[in-house]
């Protein structure tokens, strides 16, 4: 068949080609363009995003009270942590990298994790959308704001003792690579290190809300709903 379309070709004039071959090109990009509109992909999304980042150390409670914020105040969780984990199960190229990063309790390269949240964004009818467990270092804030073009609104800092968090990380019982206690000393002191720098920026920028993460998942929740609630009543 492509011997005989070969042949035909060959007596059509070149620019009868050139023209049919333009013509298909505008139309390959119009029916693409629809379609990535009919998925959410380039048209414009109606509401400006509304953003709020969720910062912490490890086990600070960050994950579980994301569900209680996403039950009450129907945003879209986007958690980096799980995003990555996902790349890994996927065996995506940067899977290994990734492991091996996640493993070490060091910070995955800013390019990686914001494209995977970027990625989520754009497939995402919600246009509230809540950080899990992102920025963690300042290069990470800032290619975020370099790539997605937008701050956050509110950033939730979970504060807890070190202790506390070690406890509950080794009871986590997810299986996850990173909740040994070998692991969990490094994060420490990744957090220690690279994300309090993050939360300090926030805080000046007075765009830092602190919670206690001690007590119950209930009582803590009760120190997060009123930051929601006061969004909602303005708009
Ligand atoms: N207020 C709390 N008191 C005791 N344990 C908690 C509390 N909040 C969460 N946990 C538990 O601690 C562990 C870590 O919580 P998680 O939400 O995964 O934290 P993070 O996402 O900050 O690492 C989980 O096993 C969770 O069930
Ligand atoms: O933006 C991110 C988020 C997570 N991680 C890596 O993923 C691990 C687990 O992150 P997660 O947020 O799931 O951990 P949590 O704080 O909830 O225990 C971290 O220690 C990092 O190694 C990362 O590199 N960049
Ligand atoms: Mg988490």
């Amino acid at each position: 068949m492509w011997r005989r379309v070969a042949s035909l070709s060959s007596s059509i004039s070149s620019s009868f080609l050139a023209q049919t071959a333009s013509r298909l090109n505008t139309w390959e990009s119009l029916t693409t363009g629809i379609a990535q509109q009919a998925k959410g992909v380039i048209a414009p999304k109606e509401k400006t995003p509304f953003i709020t980042f969720v910062l912490g150390g490890p086990g600070s409670g960050k994950g579980t009270q994301c569900i209680k914020i996403v039950e009450t105040f129907g945003f879209a969780h986007l958690s980096a942590g799980d995003l990555l984990r996902r790349e890994i199960a996927s065996k995506s190229a940067d899977g290994a990298m990734i492991l091996n990063t996640i493993k070490e309790g060091k910070i995955v390269p800013s390019q990686v994790t914001v494209k995977l949240i970027q990625k989520e964004m754009e497939l995402s009818d919600n246009h509230k959308f809540l950080i899990d467990g992102f920025p963690r270092t300042e290069e990470n804030r800032v290619s975020f704001e370099r790539i997605i073009g937008v701050e956050p609104n509110v950033v939730l800092f979970f504060d807890c003792p070190e202790e506390e968090m070690v406890k509950r990380v080794l009871n986590r019982n997810e299986g996850r690579v990173d909740d040994n206690l070998e692991t969990i000393k490094k994060r420490l002191t990744v957090f220690q290190a690279l994300s309090l720098p993050v939360i300090n920026y926030y805080s000046e920028k007075g765009k830092l809300y602190t919670i206690k993460a001690i007590g119950t998942e209930d009582e803590i929740f009760e120190q997060v709903r009123p930051i929601f609630a006061a969004f909602e009543t303005v708009g």
